[in-house]
C-alpha cells in the first residue's frame, strides 16, 4: 500500500503548560474523507492548525507521502497540497469572484509597463470551476463575493483549492452555518472532491453530515484520540456519545427520565 498522504505520529501540543492535544497519532489516505469530531474544546481547531503549518508540534513527526517534513508556516503546508477551507469560505466579501479566486497569483494579460491584471480570464475560470462543482446560478465572475450565499462562498473555496492544485482539503466546520439544501450542497461538493481522488479533512459537529460522507472517523476528547475507526464500524448514537464525553448524555437522560418521572407523579396528585 501506497503511504499515507499524511501522517502524524504521537503529535503532542502544549501552549504553555496547557496540554492541548496529546499523543495524535492519524492517518490520511489520498481520496479519503476523515471526519474529525469531538466537542467544543476537544482539539480540533488546534489539530487542523498543526496540519496547516499554523501552529507546529510541541513534540512528533509528521510525515507527508512517507517523508518526514515540518510545516513552519501555511506556505509550507501549502507547497505539500494542503489547503484549508474556513467557516465562511475565507473569501473577500467586496472583491469580485475572479479576483477572490486568484488572489495573490493574479492573472495577467499585454507585456512590460502595459501589463494589467486580466479581469475577464479570472472571472471565466473562476465561473468555470464553480459551475463544474454544480453552482450553476453564478455566471457573472465580475459578481462580488459578498452577495454570494454561504455555500456557494465554500464552493468559491474549494474549487479555487482544488485549481490551484490541492492534494488534501482541510474544511473548518463548512456546513454549520448552512440551511439543508446548501449543506447537502457542499456535501456533495466533498464527495466530487474525494472521487478526483482529493482527501478531505472535515471538521463537523453534524455527525449526520459525517456520516453521509465519512470513510474515516476520529474523535477527540480533551486533546486525546478517543476513537478512531472507518465507516460501518460504529453506529450514529455511538458517535454521538463519544463526542459529547459518553458520560454526558447518559446524564442528561438519567436527569431527563427523573425530571419525566417527577411530573408524572405530580400530575397523579
Ligand atoms: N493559543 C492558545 N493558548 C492557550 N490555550 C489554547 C490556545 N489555543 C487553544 N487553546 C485551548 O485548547 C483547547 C482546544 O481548543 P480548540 O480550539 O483546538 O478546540 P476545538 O475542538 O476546535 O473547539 P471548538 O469546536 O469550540 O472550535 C481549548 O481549551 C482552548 O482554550
Amino acid at each position: 500500500m501506497a503511504a499515507p498522504l499524511l501522517e502524524l505520529s504521537d503529535v503532542c501540543k502544549s501552549f504553555g503548560a496547557t496540554d492541548v492535544l496529546t499523543d495524535i497519532s492519524l492517518r490520511v489516505q489520498p481520496g479519503e474523507v476523515l471526519c474529525l469530531l469531538g466537542d467544543n474544546g476537544a482539539g480540533k481547531s488546534t489539530l487542523i492548525k498543526i496540519l496547516s503549518g499554523v501552529h507546529q508540534p510541541s513534540s512528533g513527526a509528521i510525515r507527508a507521502n512517507g517523508e518526514a517534513v515540518v510545516f513552519r508556516s501555511p506556505r509550507d503546508a501549502s507547497g505539500h497540497g494542503i489547503a484549508t477551507v474556513h467557516q465562511f469560505g475565507g473569501t473577500f466579501p467586496l472583491m469580485s469572484i475572479g479576483r477572490s479566486f486568484f488572489v495573490g497569483s493574479e492573472p495577467t494579460k499585454w507585456r512590460g509597463p502595459f501589463r494589467r491584471y486580466d479581469r475577464r480570464f479570472a472571472g471565466g475560470v473562476a465561473v468555470r470551476e464553480m459551475q463544474g462543482l454544480g453552482i450553476t446560478r453564478v455566471t457573472d465572475g465580475d459578481r462580488l463575493v459578498g452577495g454570494l450565499s454561504g455555500g456557494e462562498r465554500q464552493a468559491l473555496a474549494i474549487a479555487r483549492a482544488v485549481y490551484f492544485g490541492a492534494k488534501l482539503l482541510i474544511l473548518d466546520e463548512p456546513t454549520a452555518a448552512l440551511g439543508v439544501k446548501e449543506a447537502a450542497h457542499v456535501l456533495r461538493i466533498i464527495m466530487q472532491a474525494r472521487q478526483k481522488g482529493i482527501a478531505v479533512v472535515l471538521v463537523t459537529h453534524h455527525v449526520t453530515h459525517a456520516m453521509t460522507v465519512g470513510d474515516h472517523f476520529a474523535v477527540l476528547i480533551r486533546g486525546s484520540l478517543a476513537a478512531d475507526f472507518r465507516k460501518g464500524e460504529r453506529t450514529r448514537e455511538e458517535i454521538t456519545d463519544l463526542m459529547a464525553g459518553g458520560e454526558a448524555m447518559a446524564e442528561l437522560e438519567a436527569e431527563i427520565e427523573a425530571f419525566t418521572t417527577t411530573e408524572a407523579k405530580a400530575g397523579q396528585l
